[in-house]
């Protein structure tokens, strides 16, 4: 895991500012800083290890917060010149990034949706985008505007069904943007089929996958297919909502160029403080996933045993389960689970203390949220109804707290909201949603698939 020669990064810093946008005469891309070859331990290893050679043994990089970097001769050529072109703190970060997501290059801006509009930018007026029907509000609502102002065709599928994607698929396919498991249905999708079948009809379109839900210590899209990965930096990565940060992630060297070009030009590259601190939540990705998971898997199965409907793949309720295991190493801790009836839902929201009622889900702290109000209110009422999404569902982000604490704070919010008949033995689901939790999700989930 060698650092580049300085030549090649002064090299190509300097030339991005010259090339063109659609990728012509790009000058040869940097040396891949920490290839995935480049692994030498177990995840949970790379995650801490770093084998940066600062000048003074600092143990944790240090900040360089300077916009501008002393050149030695007229004609600059120093490794860095200016921090929106490239930053010693960043860089850091990215040769870290590429090493744990398996990738031969990262990059990192300044949010999760900065990540989605670098990514974007590739695609011209009749372009066409195939995407799910159950999809971050945020993500919806930037393709939207691509298609209002841009001209770009957008089509919502049922991506949990590679048939579905497989009848769109054209030679005017020029992305696929999926995630998996979905937010917030928490659908999985089979990234290989799709991968395989949208490269085999179609080797130009790009296979784009959002990994915020399982990060890469739970999923490597790019070993499944995918030409480009990104992720919001905000969630699992950072960890304690404290950054804005988005990470890109490609093995293809052109398309790694041609996102530091869009970076480089619109001046999104993420700022060195916010790297620093990325760079600092990264180091505790493992413990902090390993936590989160089994307090959601215990907070799941919590709920289902007392008949609510649950959606989260660490059950093996769940109708893709085997599909999720087959991709992913662990379930996440992202779940959500319905109640029938909008006011019951807003009052169990309500009613919660520890978990508070947030958007964003990765951090320590426990948040519960009703995505259709809240993540996914960018999606109008009208497309929600065209897509049944629905409106009662609530979102229960698990962070790293007490899992009896949880436990406690959810059954007193479901109790004082009506939510549970109350027993000598506990407490059991009542009125709508026991009912809904008679009928398996993969039944109303094939209602709402669009045909
Ligand atoms: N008001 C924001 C809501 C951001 S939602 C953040 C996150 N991705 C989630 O799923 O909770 C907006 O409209 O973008």
């Amino acid at each position: 895991m060698s650092s580049p020669p300085s030549s090649l990064n002064a090299a190509t810093t300097k030339a991005f500012a010259h090339i063109d946008l659609d990728g012509h005469d790009l000058p040869p891309s940097p040396a891949p800083s920490s290839p995935s070859n480049g692994r030498k331990y177990a995840l949970a290893t790379e995650l801490v290890y770093t084998d940066s050679k600062d000048q003074y043994g600092a143990s944790s990089m240090p900040i360089y917060q300077s916009a501008t970097f002393k050149q030695t001769s007229a004609g600059g050529g120093n490794e860095y010149d200016y921090t929106r072109s490239g930053n010693p703190t960043r860089t850091h970060l990215e040769r870290h990034l590429a090493k744990i997501m398996n990738a031969r290059r990262a990059l990192v801006v300044g949010s999760g949706m900065g990540a989605l509009d670098v990514i974007t930018r590739v695609l011209r007026p009749g372009d066409e985008v195939i995407t799910g029907d159950d999809l971050y509000g945020g993500t919806n609502r930037l393709l939207t505007y691509m298609a209002t102002n841009h001209d770009i065709v957008v089509h919502h599928v049922d991506t949990t069904n590679p048939d579905t994607v497989k009848a769109v698929v054209s030679p005017k396919t020029t992305m696929v943007l999926l995630e998996t498991p979905t937010n917030p249905l928490i659908k999985i999708v089979n990234l290989p089929s799709i991968a395989k079948l949208v490269h085999e009809t179609n080797e130009k379109a790009l296979v784009v996958v959002d990994n915020t839900m399982l990060s890469p210590m739970l999923c490597n899209p790019l070993d499944l297919g995918a030409d480009i990965v990104y992720e919001s930096g905000t969630k699992y990565l950072s960890g304690h909502h404290d950054i804005m940060a988005g990470v890109l992630a490609f093995n293809d060297p052109a398309i790694g160029d041609k996102m530091y070009f869009t970076i480089n030009s619109t001046g999104c590259g993420l700022a060195p403080n916010d790297a620093f601190l990325l760079m600092r939540g990264i180091k505790t990705l493992a413990i902090r996933m390993e936590k989160q998971q089994t307090n959601a898997q215990t907070i799941a199965e919590f709920l289902e045993n007392r008949g609510f409907r649950v959606r989260f793949p660490g059950l093996k309720s769940h109708p893709q389960y085997d599909l999720h295991w087959s991709m992913a190493r662990g379930a996440g801790a992202v779940l959500s689970f319905e109640t029938g009836d909008v006011q019951l839902s807003e009052r169990i929201v309500e009613a919660a203390h520890l978990w508070g009622i947030s958007v964003s889900f990765g951090c320590v702290n426990s948040l519960i949220s009703m995505p259709c109000q809240m993540s996914h209110a960018s999606i109008s009422a009208a497309t929600r109804k065209e897509r049944q999404m629905p409106e009662d569902i609530i979102r229960l982000c698990v962070g790293i707290e007490d899992v009896n604490d949880l436990i406690d704070d959810l059954s007193r919010a479901l109790v004082q909201a009506g939510a549970v008949t109350v027993t000598l033995d506990g407490f059991h689901a009542k009125g709508p949603a026991r009912a809904l939790a008679q009928i398996p999700i993969e039944e109303s989930d094939a209602a709402a698939a669009p045909s």
